[in-house]
Parts: structure tokens; sequence; C-alpha cells
């Protein structure tokens, strides 16, 4: 794959359509290829329905006597003059741009700029060894005074990616205010470990949001961000539309279009709950900060009221534990999905063009698991978790899919966690179900001591007779039969965001990085044969942990990502 070029220290890299060199001062993560191909695909996607609304406005226009424009076919490679103007603010290597000009059709312009003038250096290299100089223009500016001195409407992009080192949130301000109406915000953030609630205190400095230590941490990252963009776009009169939120690997990413409307800004706080955690059985409550009341009149029967919500939604003890509560959020707690977006995504990435991406299996996994999420219920419980708690031996997954499908309730994964049940069951049903398995799977007497969760939950009987053995036709979604690739896989060598310092490529470091991680792996081998000998699995970790190590100890974020990420990595 790789060839070096020694006399300029270049590499060669060949990822999809383009061959790029890479320099050794400029940032290039191979892990994020799965980053890049679904933003093509989504781009792709959204140039499409750009194009169709464009149509639409033009046979509006027509009819209102203005002559038709003639439609022109889009084709990717082709400048196209009625397409997207793309910014890609933070480029590095220029890799995103260039695939995003041979791959995404109905493009007119992309802008890849960085800060740095090596990397801008690279890129004007790679846009010409690419021979894409009549789509791409390379930019050496600071990404926020190039969004800045972009915000008149002439001047505004359609589509803005984000992909900086870590936290994207100072790059937000400038972003909602350059994109077009009804425009493309593509944004990843890698500083999981903040996100996922390792420094609540760090988060709510960069997110205005205080984050929960629960194993639904992912969603709830996802959930800060959306809630992040939309407060920064509300100050303008604007409001978020998501069409697609990720969490894979080490990162999050969400795909936002940004509308222009005040009354639509005015629902924004009932889209936004705070978040109620029980410290002990770690039963979770949403509280929105606003309400939406119908208000009917005769000129409009379909008049809302805005209302602020009587709380708080729980009391100062757990009702199922009798422990405290801990406060978290605000998140954003409408859809993570537009299911219509999703569904023509589905079918893009069904395109022949698109089989050619190396991570398609993954894409298409991904999004059938997102497609069954059930879009409607925020956050999620973990089986392992739940059973954790009560110091359960574990209750299969389809039996307790199956007992709450029989008693009237829905139940789907969440593509952040292969343990996840997300569920519009009240948090007693999952309680009481487990009541019921604990009958025939005592726990062991000792456990139930005073004053812990297990003995409050175990105080009660099961309100009936769950029908956990009558495995429900439902219970086993489409994509767990059809065993697409739903779940990331476990790390690849040098798995983790990379930064500034340790991402510039480097052979001598990555195979350093490779070799130390190959013997940490082994050295975890022999300590998981010892402590199955011994017999020593506690149920909460019946299967192994992966091997997240980063070998070199490359950088802090990186280790600190792999922690959060092990929370959820065990099945
Ligand atoms: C994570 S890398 C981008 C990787 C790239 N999007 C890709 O897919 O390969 C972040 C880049 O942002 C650039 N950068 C950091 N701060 C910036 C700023 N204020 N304005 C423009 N570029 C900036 C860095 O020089 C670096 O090249
Ligand atoms: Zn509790």
């Amino acid at each position: 794959m790789e060839d070096s070029n020694s006399l300029e220290k270049l590499k060669t890299i060949r990822e999809g359509s383009a061959e790029i060199l890479v320099a050794e001062h400029v940032f290039y993560n191979p892990v994020q290829e799965f980053n890049r191909d679904l933003s093509i695909s989504v781009l792709s996607t959204f140039s499409r329905i750009y194009q169709r609304e464009k149509a639409e406005t033009r046979r509006k226009k027509a009819k209102e006597g203005d002559p038709p424009v003639e439609q022109v076919a889009i084709v990717a490679g082709e400048k196209c003059e009625d397409g997207l103007r793309i910014l890609e603010a933070l480029s590095a290597t220029g890799l995103r741009s260039v695939r995003y000009a041979n791959e995404v059709p109905g493009v007119k312009e992309i802008i890849a700029n960085d800060l740095s003038k090596s990397a801008v250096e690279s890129i004007e290299k790679n846009v010409k060894h690419n021979k894409l100089e009549h789509l791409i223009t390379p930019s050496f500016n600071d990404a926020m005074t190039l969004m800045y001195t972009s915000t008149h409407p002439d001047k505004r992009f359609t589509a803005i990616d984000l992909d900086p080192y870590g936290h994207p949130t100072r790059f937000l301000d400038g972003a909602v205010q350059s994109i077009e109406d009804g425009g493309l915000l593509l944004i990843t953030a890698t500083d999981m470990a903040v996100l996922a609630g390792n420094s609540p205190e760090a988060c709510y400095v960069k997110y205005g949001s205080v984050p929960l230590k629960t194993k639904a941490c992912h969603e709830m990252a996802l959930r800060i961000l959306l809630r992040c963009i939309e407060t920064t776009a509300t100050r303008y009169g604007r409001y978020m539309v998501p069409l697609l939120s990720i969490s894979a690997d080490f990162y999050i990413r969400v795909f936002v279009r940004i509308f222009t409307g005040q009354y639509a800004c005015k629902k924004s706080s009932s889209k936004q709950s705070m978040v109620f955690q029980c410290t002990g059985c770690e039963s979770f409550t949403l509280q929105p900060l606003g309400i939406l009341k119908p208000n009917p009149t005769e000129q409009n029967p379909n008049q809302i009221k805005f209302g602020t919500p009587i709380g708080p939604y729980v009391s100062s003890r757990c009702e199922h534990c009798n422990h405290q509560h801990h406060m978290g959020g605000p998140i954003w707690s409408a859809p993570l999905y537009d299911v219509d977006f999703l569904k023509e995504l589905l079918e893009t990435v069904e395109m022949k063009q698109f089989k050619k991406l190396t991570t398609i299996r993954r894409i298409y996994g991904t999004l059938s698991v997102i497609k069954e999420e059930l879009h409607d219920v925020p956050l999620y419980y973990t089986l392992d978790r739940l059973c954790g708690i009560l110091k359960l031996e574990s209750i299969p997954m389809m039996k307790l899919r199956s007992a709450l499908l029989h008693a009237g309730y829905r139940v789907s994964y969440s593509h952040a966690s292969k343990t996840s049940i997300k569920t519009d069951a009240p948090v007693s049903i999952l309680w009481d179900i487990l009541r019921f398995w604990q009958k025939s799977h005592p726990v062991k007497k000792e456990r139930l001591i005073e004053g812990t969760p297990i003995t409050a939950i175990f105080a009660k009987e099961p309100t009936v007779e769950y029908r956990l053995h009558d495995i429900h036709p439902d219970a086993n979604p489409p994509s767990r039969k059809e065993s697409l690739s739903r779940f990331p896989e476990n790390p690849a060598a040098h798995w983790g965001p990379g930064t500034r310092a340790t991402l510039m490529v480097s052979d001598n470091k990555m195979m350093k990085s490779v070799k130390n991680q190959n013997k940490r792996r082994k050295e975890q081998d022999i300590a998981k044969k010892q402590r199955q000998s011994s017999g020593g699995d506690s149920p909460e970790r019946k299967h192994p942990k992966t091997d997240q190590g980063n070998g070199d100890k490359e950088t802090e974020e990186v280790a600190t990502a792999a922690a959060v990420e092990e929370t959820t990595t065990c099945e």
C-alpha cells in the first residue's frame, strides 16, 4: 500500500480514489478511513437531496413566471456549477478534500484549509498530484478567520467539515454562521474521555454540559455535542436537524443540517434535557428544559404553547434502591437521526460505486443497526451492567428482549454498544424482569447486604411471570440475523485519535507501536489464561477485554479514550 519516497521524505498513500503524498510533519490517521468513507456516503446523499431541493425551488419559480433552468446530470470528479461549496476547515494532507472531489457527485468547489504551512504545501502537492485543480482550492488560514469572513449569504458554504484534534467546540460559532440555510455540518470530536465523564468540569468548560459516568456514555457524548451545536446555532436564529450521529472507535461524528427560523428556535428547550442518574442502581430519568403544550385556536388548530416543566422528575431518593441521584446534562434529547435521510443513505451505500469503499461492510452494518434503533428513546442500559449491579448470572439477551416484547414494550440495540438495551419500558420493568430471572438463578445469600441496590431491588417480588423462554419473533433483529458487521471489531495497531505530535506519519514510531502492542497482547493473553484457570472472571467480565493498548504510550488521549471504550466492549 505504501511506498516511501526518501528523497522528498514523502510517503505515498492510497485511500479510496486518492493517492496522496504525506510529509513527515503532516497529520494522517489511517484508522479514520471509516470516518472518511462514511462522510463520502453522507455527502453524496446530501448532494442528491440538495439538487432535488434546488430543482423544486426552480420548478416553483417557473410556475411564478421565471424561465426554467435546465438541470444537468451530476458526475463525481466534474465541476457542477450549481453544486456544493464545501469547506474542509482543518484539512491536514488534503486527503479528505481529494476524496470528496473524486467521489462525491455535484461538487462546485472545495476549499481545503489548514493553519499549518507544511500542511498547506502538502494539500497543494496532493491537489496537483490528483489533477483536481478545477475543484479544490488550497487555503492557508485560521479556520475561524476563514469562517468569520464567510458569513455573508453570498460567501457561505453548503457543507463544512470540522475534523479537529480533540474537541470541535471553538469552531462551532463560525461554522453555524458561515453555513448556508439548509447546509450540512460534518463534525468530529475525539476527546471521548472528557465527553464520557472522566472530568465533568472539563466537559462543562468545553461543551456547556455535565456528562455522567454511564454505560450509555457514547450516546451521551453524541447528545452533548449535538446540544452544543444547537445552542450555538439558536443564538443566531438558526437551528439544527441531525441527519446521522455515530459513535465509532475512539471518536464521535455528527452530520447535521442548519436551518434559519426564529419560531423553530423557540422549540429548542423542549429538545434538551437534564439527566438524573441513581448513584446506586444507575436508573436514569430525563427531565426536559421546556415543554410544548397544545393550544388550539379556531384560526390555528395546531397552535402550541411553550411551558416550563414542573420538577424534579425524581424524588430525593431513588424509588428502586433508595440511593441519591447525580444530575448531568443538559443533553440533546430529540432524535439523533433523520429517518428519511437514513433510508436514502442506505440506498446510496448499496449503489455499485460504494461497494468499492474499504469499510463498506462496516458502514452497512452500522447503518442497519441505526435503522433498527428506537429513535424516540434517548440513552440505554447495558445487559452486563444491569446484571452486574444485581450480581446476577447474566440473562441471555434474546430472553430479556423477548420478555420486554411479550410485555408490550419496544426494544432495540444502540449502535454504540454491543450489549445495549434501548427500550420504552420504564426501568421498573427491567428490574422486575430481573427479579423474575433471579427466581431461577438465585443470587448468593451473602450478596444481600443491607443498604445495597441488590437488597432493595430483591426485597420485592416480581409482579408477573415474564415470558423469557418463549423467544419473540422480533427478539433477534434483522441486522443480527444476517450477521452484519454491526459493531467495531477489535482495534488495530496505533488505534486512537492521535495528536499533532503522534500521528505525523513516522515509520519508526508506528513500528515501535505495533511491536509494543503485540508484546502487550501476549502478556494479556497469558494473564487471561491464568485468570481462567483460577476461575477468576467476575460476572461483569465474562468476556475478555479487548486490547486497546497503544503500545508505546503514544498519547494520554489515546489511553484515556481506550479506558472509556473498555467500559462498553465487554459483551
Ligand atoms: C485531525 S487533523 C485533520 C485531519 C484530516 N481532516 C483528515 O481526515 O486527514 C487537524 C488539522 O487541523 C489543523 N488546525 C488546527 N487548528 C487549526 C486552525 N485554527 N485553523 C486551521 N487549521 C487548524 C492542524 O494543522 C491539522 O492539520
Ligand atoms: Zn437506584
